[in-house]
């Protein structure tokens, strides 16, 4: 509920995203045709595709408020990818939007919403963006901004690298939907501490301040340290058991935390190594055209490492201070 719009879709953030396209003569529907997104939920729990609609185009109601932010998310997450990156949505090429299309959602990005009962995740399904309720006590509706980024960007990977989605290339998958969900959220709200926490806010309502992941730190060592939310933060603490596919939500410490000593520099609390930071928009630039020019579905951490060099290499030099750190952020987290 982080980014709850105001009626007709001007955005508290200040620009505006196109809530409601009047397309029969009573309804709106939550369809933003300049950049092809469009937001719809099931059908009663079934999995035919519903299209949400309004009478006022005034979407406050409590259930439409998960329509909102969704739809929001994925108009924003578009326009970083747009404007920063200089790519057209999620295939580079304005879709996917086959399937809205075979489902009445007018050939658009597709979010769909309020999946299942106290759903406790969201994913991306390889067409579609996928959100669920929450249980309410462990999550809220999970559809806040870098939710929103972290499941797109899957959608990302999958048109370019399409890293395996379990062991080493799945951390990989996961982690650069980690570090896409900090870079929306930043891009939109500017940079803050929260940017580096992950679903901080619909993670516990009942708990202020924490989050599902923290790329500053994983381990979370702030909350009294090696606590549920302990997730490593070092090659030599990597999970290599099979839950998790093999611990995709787990190891995503690993690269996550290096992509933050990349961006904000510091020194490693367990190797020492120390890192100087570039700057997160650097670091993106970095991290992006490793996934589209270098990375491929079975590239490991040491390929990770090894693409995201040849990247800074690519966009900066050899022996820029871009590529220098890019080195020792990796060196710091044993990668490398
Ligand atoms: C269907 C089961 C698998 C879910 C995988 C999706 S991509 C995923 O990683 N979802 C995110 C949702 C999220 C993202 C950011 C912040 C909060 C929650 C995720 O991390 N899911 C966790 C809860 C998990 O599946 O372990
Ligand atoms: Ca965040
Ligand atoms: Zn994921």
């Amino acid at each position: 509920y982080d980014n709850l719009q105001t009626a007709q879709g001007t955005s508290l953030y200040s620009g505006t995203v196109t809530i409601g396209t009047s397309v029969s003569a009573s309804k709106y529907y939550p369809e933003d045709l300049t950049r092809k997104v469009g937001t719809f939920t099931y059908a009663n729990g079934t999995s035919t595709v519903y299209r949400i609609a309004d009478t006022d185009d005034v979407w406050n109601g409590s259930d439409q408020r998960v329509v909102v932010d969704a739809h929001f998310g994925a108009s924003m997450v578009y326009d970083y990818f747009k404007t920063v990156h200089g790519r057209n949505g999620i295939d580079g090429a304005g879709g996917p939007t086959a399937y809205a299309a075979a489902n009445g959602g007018a050939g658009l990005i597709s979010s769909i919403v309020r999946y299942s009962t106290a759903y406790n995740n969201a994913f991306w399904d390889g067409t579609k963006m996928t959100y669920g309720d929450g249980d309410g006590s462990t999550f809220a509706p999970l559809v806040s901004l870098d939710i929103a980024a972290h499941e797109m960007t899957h959608g990302v990977t999958q048109y370019e690298a399409n890293l395996t989605y379990q062991n080493e290339s799945g951390a990989l998958n996961e982690s650069w939907s980690d570090v896409f969900g900090a870079l929306v959220e930043r891009y939109v709200y500017g940079e803050s501490t929260d940017t580096w926490k992950i679903g901080e806010d619909c993670y516990t309502p009942g708990t202020s301040g924490d989050a599902l992941r923290y790329m500053d730190d994983p381990h979370d060592a702030s909350n009294g340290g090696y606590t549920s939310n302990d997730d490593p933060d070092h090659y030599s603490e990597r999970y290599t058991g099979t839950s998790d596919n093999g611990g995709v939500h787990i190891n995503s410490g690993i690269p996550n935390h290096a992509f933050y000593l990349l961006a904000k520099g510091g020194t490693h609390h367990l190797s020492g190594v120390a890192v100087t930071g570039i700057g997160a928009d650097d670091a993106g630039k970095i991290w992006y055209k490793a996934l589209a020019d270098y990375m491929t579905a079975s590239t490991n951490f040491a390929g990770a490492r090894q693409a995201t060099l040849s990247a800074a290499s690519a966009l900066f030099g050899g022996s820029s201070a871009q590529y220098t750190s890019t080195q020792s952020a990796w060196c710091a987290v044993g990668v490398g």
